[in-house]
């Protein structure tokens, strides 16, 4: 498997490469090259397995002969040690595929704990260190700090923006020590991401440090993303309806990790790309004018991205143009007061208990089905723990709501962060000092 650069087709690099130099030198992304079509029977044969099996089986198609049968088993079931279950809203037409069940209680934790395990594998064979950078507007960072903690060779350094993510998200990113640093930027998650992009093309830095991305400009955080695709279709195909999945989305990335599996060969007939008030990419479905903005702060936080990386990895995937995005994908977007009351709505009408990403990517669905009046099979991807969210979420139902063990005991911890201006110059000094 090779990968090119969106900005360079003809250049291609190995895994090895695009896993530890995530961004390519001339800014684009990588993306596999040729994506290979594994065909529809492939995912109808793998569908009903377990997710760590679904990974197992489209990891030893990908990879072939570059990572050996028994290592791909070891690493897809260590990283899948959790399932994403199917709960059923109204049986038939409304599901939601719970990614929630892995430690950060994030859908994160997937292509974080697959890269980790890739990580592992070749930094074991090749003895290499490597410093992880990633920028987060809340579930990102928890996931990555969880998965790499104690990782030996592995040191992060997490950039989020202050004030714009959960007391619990925070938690999950500033407790952890050891390998794990945090960085509090005043500012937007935009410049966190802006500055992690600086980074990797700063070859000064790069002589010093070998960095490496943990967000999902990272295709190897993406491709495993794609996993829950398959066993979520497993889980509907029983309703032999056209599928369509809603994807709450920020940086793209979910989406699309959906969309390749898609041009793989999984039976996915539309995609409905659910968001807050940073709705660039709606807007673009609607106007076919790409415009992106500074992102605003909504109760939606992990989704506050103004300019979404994968956007350049969607265009390529339906490269033939507007016409074929729009024919593959819609895009609806609500504000906060939609959201609660969207939140209220879902508690009452299916007595579930949803995070504000999940209600807007439920929101979504239900908007698409009743505009199109299709016969379809919906899922919504609920990606996060309604409890990762835990002041909101009272507030809007009225009532508490239970905690999981591992995010409650973290309430008390002390948080450890270095504060920042959002300045490339003095992040690159801060880390310098930091790794040093
Ligand atoms: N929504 C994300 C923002 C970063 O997205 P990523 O998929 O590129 O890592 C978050 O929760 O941090």
């Amino acid at each position: 498997m090779r990968f090119y650069s969106t900005n360079s087709p003809q250049q291609t690099v190995s895994a090895e490469e695009a896993l530890f130099h995530s961004l390519p030198a001339d800014k684009g992304l990588y993306m596999p090259t040729p994506l290979p079509h594994l065909g529809a029977d492939f995912f109808e044969k793998i569908a009903g397995q377990s997710l760590a099996d679904i990974g197992f089986e489209i990891s030893k198609a990908l990879f072939g002969d570059e990572i050996s049968t028994a290592d791909l088993e070891n690493l897809t079931h260590q990283a899948f040690s959790f399932d994403t279950p199917i709960v059923e809203l109204e049986p038939g037409k409304t599901s939601v595929l719970e990614l929630f069940h892995g430690p950060s209680l994030a859908f994160k934790d997937v292509g974080a704990r697959y890269m980790a395990g890739l990580m592992s594998y070749y930094s074991n064979r090749n003895d290499k260190e490597v410093n992880i950078l990633v920028a987060t507007s809340g579930d990102t960072g928890g996931a990555v700090a969880m998965g790499f903690h104690n990782v030996p060779g592995v040191r992060v350094s997490i950039l989020y923006p202050t004030g714009r993510v959960s007391e619990l998200q925070e938690k999950q990113l500033t407790t952890l020590g050891g390998n794990i640093q945090a960085f509090e930027v005043d500012g937007s998650f935009d410049d966190c991401q802006a500055i992690v992009k600086q980074a990797f093309v700063d070859p000064e830095l790069n002589t010093h440090l070998s960095l490496s991305s943990a967000n999902s400009i990272n295709i190897f955080r993406l491709i495993p993303q794609g996993f829950y695709y398959v066993r979520a279709y497993g889980q509907v195909r029983k309703y032999s309806k056209p599928v369509v999945f809603s994807t709450p989305s920020g940086n793209f990335g979910n989406l699309s990790a959906g969309a390749m599996v898609q041009q793989m060969g999984l039976p996915v007939a539309h995609f409905v790309a659910a968001t807050n008030l940073n709705n660039v990419v709606p807007a673009y479905i609607k106007t076919g004018l790409y415009a992106t903005k500074p992102s605003v702060a909504t109760v939606s936080n992990a989704m506050d991205v103004g300019s979404p990386s994968n956007f350049v990895r969607l265009s390529h995937l339906y490269s033939d143009g507007y016409d074929r995005f729009k024919e593959n994908v819609s895009g609806y977007f609500y504000d906060d007061d939609e959201t609660r009351a969207g939140m209220q709505r879902i508690d009452d009408q299916y007595g579930y208990v949803a995070c504000p990403h999940t209600a807007i990517g439920i929101m979504g669905l239900e908007a698409y089905l009743a505009e199109t009046k299709l016969d379809y099979t919906g899922v919504a991807l609920a990606t996060a723990h309604p409890s990762k969210f835990k002041p909101l979420v009272e507030e809007v139902l009225g009532r508490p709501i239970r905690v999981p063990e591992r995010l409650a005991i973290l309430a008390d911890r002390d948080k450890q962060s270095i504060r920042i201006p959002a300045d490339y110059e003095v992040f690159k000094e801060s880390l310098l000092q930091s790794v040093s």
